[in-house]
């Protein structure tokens, strides 16, 4: 049984994760407390970028910078130590040669080529225990476990509304609907993701920039427009240089005025875009989680394809009484089709306030 001080640890090792959201896809967030047989923190780390050390080896490296042995010591993390040889070793391995007498971890990994860790460090005589708060360590991961599992990035939508679910005036201005509170929010969710995406309509309304503005040492996501025909101009501010952005067309599209831009060519349905070979392609580059900025067309085509698994809206004390709803043409006819959702979390932001919901068919398959 884990002790009280190693659940502590846990609860650590789960923030120190948490501090590399968005940076290391498409691994995933892990943290790791070594502890002494007393209980006494030798050396903590977490993962930072894919290719770099991982938490494990980080927190050896920090005991042994604080000049503290590690021999006999106790190292708690929050996912189960790999197995396998990638851009780095094993840690596993690392962990048997420093000596470690027992690893407690939080989530077993369902990656097929690094699993086995456990069974490593168990054959090789390390009290190995799995489980300690597996449920906040998973959902600090919930975006690199749900893409692991399906082969394909986890996607929130997010969206700005009135109370009345307008997304946009009748006469198609919509910024700003929400405060600037609300706004400056939406960056952190940029910079957990690793790409955003938007549709011809949105850039073509509001020409955003989408990058991630005013949170210091973020990893600037890859900015995606769906834009079937190539109708972006060279202008545009997502085309900048303040993040790498993904054109993707359809097959046929003319892109001779988009020199130096990386235009993706993908397969058509119904006349536009695939949503399922989008995010094919996406896990292929290594995207493990998509915010989906919009618009409402677009949104009703992810979820219409079952590609909504997070709701993110923002809701402004204000009405509109007309103009495009937030959500459009998703295929719903009866209120039994409804997708149904548990909202997660409610939080005022400045005048508004943010929800948080998730489809009830994952919350069942999750639990
Ligand atoms: N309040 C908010 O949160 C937001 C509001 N808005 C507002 O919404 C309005 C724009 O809305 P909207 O036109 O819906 O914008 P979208 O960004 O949803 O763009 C829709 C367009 O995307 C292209 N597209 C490419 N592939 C697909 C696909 N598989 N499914 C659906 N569309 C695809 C289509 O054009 P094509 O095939 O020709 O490329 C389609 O017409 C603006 O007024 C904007 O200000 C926008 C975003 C957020
Ligand atoms: N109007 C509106 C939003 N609109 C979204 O923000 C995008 C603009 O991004 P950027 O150019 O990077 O600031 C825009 O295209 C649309 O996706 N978002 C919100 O949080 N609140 C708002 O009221």
């Amino acid at each position: 049984m884990a002790t009280a001080t190693e659940a502590e640890a846990m609860r650590r090792a789960i923030a120190l994760a948490a501090r590399a959201l968005g940076a290391t896809s498409p691994n995933p967030v892990v943290g790791c407390v070594l502890l002494d047989p007393a209980g006494r923190v030798l050396g903590e780390g977490f993962h930072q970028r894919a290719g770099q050390a991982h938490a494990e080896v980080n927190a050896l490296r920090d005991a042994a910078a604080r000049g503290h042995a590690v021999r006999g010591a106790t190292a708690v993390v929050t996912l189960e130590p790999c197995n396998h040889t990638g851009r780095t070793g094993p840690c596993a391995q690392a962990l048997i040669e420093a000596g470690i007498a027992r690893v407690v971890y939080a989530v077993a990994d369902p990656d097929p080529t690094a699993t086995g860790g456990a069974a490593t460090l168990a054959a090789a005589g390390v009290a190995t225990e799995g489980g300690l708060l597996a449920e906040e360590a998973a959902e600090g991961n919930a975006a690199w476990l749900f893409s692991v599992t399906r082969g394909r990035p986890q996607v929130r939508w997010k969206y700005a509304a009135t109370l009345d679910g307008r997304s946009a005036a009748a006469d198609g201005s919509s910024r700003w609907i929400t405060s600037a509170a609300s706004r400056a929010d939406v960056h952190r969710l940029r910079a957990e993701a690793d790409a955003v995406v938007v549709g011809s309509g949105t850039l073509h309304a509001d020409d955003p920039q989408l990058a991630v503005r005013g949170i210091e040492g973020a990893v600037q996501p890859l900015r995606v427009v769906l834009d079937t025909r190539a109708t972006i101009r060279p202008d545009a501010r997502v085309l900048d240089d303040a993040a790498p952005t993904l054109v993707v067309t359809g097959p046929d599209a003319d892109t001779r005025h988009l020199p130096g831009t990386e235009v993706l060519r993908l397969p058509t349905r119904d006349g536009r875009v695939g949503i399922p070979e989008l995010l094919a392609a996406l896990y292929e580059r290594g995207v493990r989680s998509v915010l989906l900025e919009g618009g409402p067309v677009l949104a009703g085509a992810f979820l219409a394809a079952g590609a909504v698994d997070r709701v993110t809206g923002y809701l402004a004390p204000a009405l509109l009484g007309a103009g495009p709803a937030a959500l459009a043409g998703a295929g719903i006819g009866s209120i039994g089709e409804a997708l149904r959702l548990d909202i997660t979390e409610v939080t005022r932001i400045g005048p508004d306030l943010r929800l948080t919901a998730i489809p009830k068919s994952q919350a069942i398959e999750e639990n």
